[in-house]
């Protein structure tokens, strides 16, 4: 079985993923505002080895029919938060090795300030910075919060192959690798390696110089998790590690083998992406006490918060249909994977499964055996390339987790022990050199390729 790698789900936020935990008596996530929280999980996490904290975001609010519902504001399911760029870039000087992944939407930044930030990222922490490309699930109210227009489903990704298009150019083609000499005798940079880059894309327009100059690993990893189907065709094209949302092991399988298919019909090798699956987990010594530390979760939690929590990820008002409304009578321009992922069950059960759960799956519950078994099976049945750690409570669920489950995968031999490489892509990907494999459709927009070609 391959070595798995390791990234923890991380939210600045008081809740994450639809769920309202943060009244359980351990959760200290409450404090998602301060330093000395974010400290605090990322040495956990460099010092277990894990290979990177993934910051989520979103943007907008829970709608109800044209209303954010009180229950939003008094449980904190949805606001406020901080934004991931600015807390990656306070989590570089407190760490050295841990990779630094961010959430950001195509359909709300600007792609040349953006470039701009990320490029930074990657420069200040010597090649630890990834991006999660998201589309924006919650697109409708963080469309009016932010001023742009909504913009539907599969067109928001036509708007995404767009960006990437414009920030390849300014990460790969704008300033070459070795622009800079810094030579205090001779030049600082050599003007034949720094080029004007020009873009009239659908939708975004750059023409000049890149602000930046060539990071570490020119264009950060690039991190996906789109899984409708043209989220698919897109994450073939633009990913390198893909994460999915907890599945049976055969559904898992299945998204697998597609999204490494889609990778062959853009032209790149099938293993050139990894694929890493949202896992969660309750582990004490023993069964029993597990099912009674989750039954502790599961009761911290207010039902109310359901229907709010479902309209923001799908703009869908579960409590104006029939309980026994089926499933696949729903339609939504928002997250579709959220409506599809409950097809064969009724309106009624997804409300019932959301209150426990949100958009996670259902943690596996057990001793560290137990955790570590399905891990494994999980891995070898779906041909998974690691996992994204989604902890129900912070930071309890992740010291568990490295306390318990990760040194018998570690005896295993299916969890590596460290830092094996300097950069986030070397690690994780697996490339020989920090920068983006020469099959992957970002590396065309070298200036060097560019003039080769020309
Ligand atoms: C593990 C995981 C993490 C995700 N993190 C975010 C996130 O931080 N922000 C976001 O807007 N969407 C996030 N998503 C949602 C996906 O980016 C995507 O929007 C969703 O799967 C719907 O895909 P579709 O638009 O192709 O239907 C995440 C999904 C998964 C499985």
């Amino acid at each position: 079985m391959k070595q798995l790698r390791f990234g923890l789900f991380e939210n600045a936020q008081t809740n994450d993923s639809g769920t309202a935990t943060w009244r359980h008596p351990d959760n200290q996530r409450h404090l998602f505002d301060t330093l000395a929280y974010w400290k605090n999980i990322a040495e956990i996490c460099e010092n277990a080895g894990l290979d990177f904290i993934f910051l989520a975001d979103a943007w907008g609010w829970a709608d109800v029919n044209g209303e954010r519902p009180d229950i939003c504001t008094v449980e904190g399911l949805d606001l406020p938060r901080l934004d991931p760029a600015i807390v990656a870039a306070a989590l570089i000087s407190t760490t050295e090795k841990l990779g630094l992944v961010l959430t950001g939407s195509t359909l709300l930044e600007q792609p040349y300030s953006f470039a701009r930030r990320i490029a930074s990222l990657d420069h200040l922490s010597k090649g630890r910075i990834g991006w999660n490309v998201v589309t924006t699930g919650t697109a409708e109210t963080a469309s009016a919060a932010f001023g742009v227009p909504m913009v539907a489903h599969d067109e928001r990704y036509n708007m995404a192959d767009d960006f990437m298009e414009l920030v390849y150019k300014l990460w790969e083609g704008a300033w070459e690798p070795d622009a800079l000499e810094l030579d205090k005798e001779g030049r600082y940079a050599d003007p034949d390696k720094v080029h004007r880059i020009e873009h009239d894309g659908p939708y975004f327009r750059s023409n000049g110089y890149g602000n930046t100059s060539y990071s570490p690993q020119g264009t950060p990893v690039l991190f996906q998790a789109g899984s409708s189907e043209r989220g698919r065709e897109f994450g073939g094209r633009h990913g390198e590690c893909i994460f999915l949302g907890g599945a049976p092991v055969a559904k898992l399988a299945g998204q697998v083998a597609a999204i490494r298919a889609e990778a062959v019909a853009a032209g790149r090798a099938a293993d050139s992406i990894k694929l890493m699956a949202a896992f969660s987990c309750v582990v004490a010594p023993t069964h029993e006490e597990a099912e009674r530390k989750y039954q502790e979760v599961l009761d911290s939690q207010t039902p109310e918060v359901a229907v709010a929590s479902y309209a923001w990820f799908t703009g869908l008002d579960l409590s104006s249909y029939d309980p026994a409304t089926p499933m696949t009578d729903l339609h939504t321009e928002l997250s579709q994977t959220q409506v599809a992922r409950f097809a064969g069950l009724t309106v009624g059960d997804v409300l019932k499964d959301w209150h426990a759960h949100g958009v996670r799956t259902k943690p596996v519950v057990g001793t560290p055996e137990e955790v570590a078994d399905a891990i494994c099976e999980l891995a070898e049945g779906a041909d998974l390339d690691g996992f994204l750690l989604t902890p129900v409570i912070q930071p309890g669920s992740t010291v568990d987790f490295i306390e318990q489950v990760l040194p018998i995968l570690r005896e295993r031999g299916v969890a590596g022990t460290g830092y094996d490489a300097p950069t986030l892509r070397q690690r994780l990907v697996g490339t020989e050199t920090p920068v983006l494999r020469e099959d992957h459709p970002g590396a065309g927009f070298r200036a060097q390729q560019a003039a080769l070609t020309l």
